[in-house]
């Protein structure tokens, strides 16, 4: 049927709506490696020292999902490999990465992109980015409570939470790999109300209809549980 790709800042939900739209789809979700990332504790804890690491380990394990989610024509996943290059950039902008790691960096992630152009399908059906002001991101980021993302943690990482909003605008903007749409992330809260997750639900399936991905009669007639 159809290969997602979701998209969107740090905990703006991209996790929770894969597991909802692969359950509604009757599809398979792929997620991002957080909580078996070695790396990432050590990325929170000394950013500069890090930043290379986490960004090849992230490239690693998301090359490897999408190799198997692109063979096999199904799948949600709960990020693009096209944002790894945005996360990079800010953090190379930033000064956590020296001229030969950024290189170094570019380079790979194009390898890996070629190799991707010989895949049975090069680039997702769909992008589906969820939208989150700084105040959603940051409740959201609480309400997870991964220790090491949280401003007390921190104090740095406001200003590294609002410069990932600004680097995501033009980004979504100028996303050109494949078909693309919007969720409300600040005003549909579809992890408590029903009533959101179906509105949300709903502008998926009429995206998927009007590109012919899903057949007009399409209709998911039993309600999904969520495990919130
Ligand atoms: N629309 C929503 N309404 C209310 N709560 C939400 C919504 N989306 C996500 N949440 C909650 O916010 C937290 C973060 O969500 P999630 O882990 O899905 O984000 P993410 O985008 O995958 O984050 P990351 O980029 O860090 O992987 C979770 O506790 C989740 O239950
Ligand atoms: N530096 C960096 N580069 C990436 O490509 C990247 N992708 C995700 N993350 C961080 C954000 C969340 O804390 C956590 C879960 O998304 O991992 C990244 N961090």
């Amino acid at each position: 049927m159809t290969v997602i790709v979701l998209s969107g800042p740090i905990g703006a939900g991209k996790s929770s709506l894969t597991s909802i739209l692969a359950k509604y789809l009757g599809t398979k979700p792929f997620y991002e490696s957080v909580d078996d990332n070695p790396v990432l504790p050590l990325f929170y804890a000394d950013p500069k020292k890090y930043a290379f690491l986490l960004q090849v380990f992230f490239l690693n394990t998301r090359f490897r999902s999408i190799k198997d989610a692109l063979t096999d024509d199904n799948n949600v996943l709960d990020r693009s490999i096209y944002e790894d290059a945005l996360f990079f950039q800010m953090n190379a902008d930033i000064g956590r990465a020296t001229t030969e790691e950024v290189d170094t960096y570019y380079e790979l992630l194009n390898n890996m992109m070629n190799e991707l152009k010989h895949m049975p399908k090069k680039n997702p059906d769909l992008l589906v980015h969820i939208n989150v002001s700084y105040d959603t991101m940051l409740k959201r980021i609480q309400k997870r409570g991964r220790p090491y993302e949280q401003l007390s943690y921190d104090a740095t990482l406001e200003d590294y939470y609002k410069r990932l909003l600004r680097y995501y605008k033009p980004w979504y903007e100028n996303y050109d790999y494949s078909p693309k749409m919007e969720i409300n992330g600040d005003e549909l809260d579809f992890m408590t109300d029903e009533h959101a997750r179906e509105v949300v639900l709903e502008q998926i399936v009429a995206k998927l209809k009007e590109m012919g991905k899903l057949p007009e009669s399409w209709d998911k007639s039993t309600k999904i549980e969520i495990d919130a």
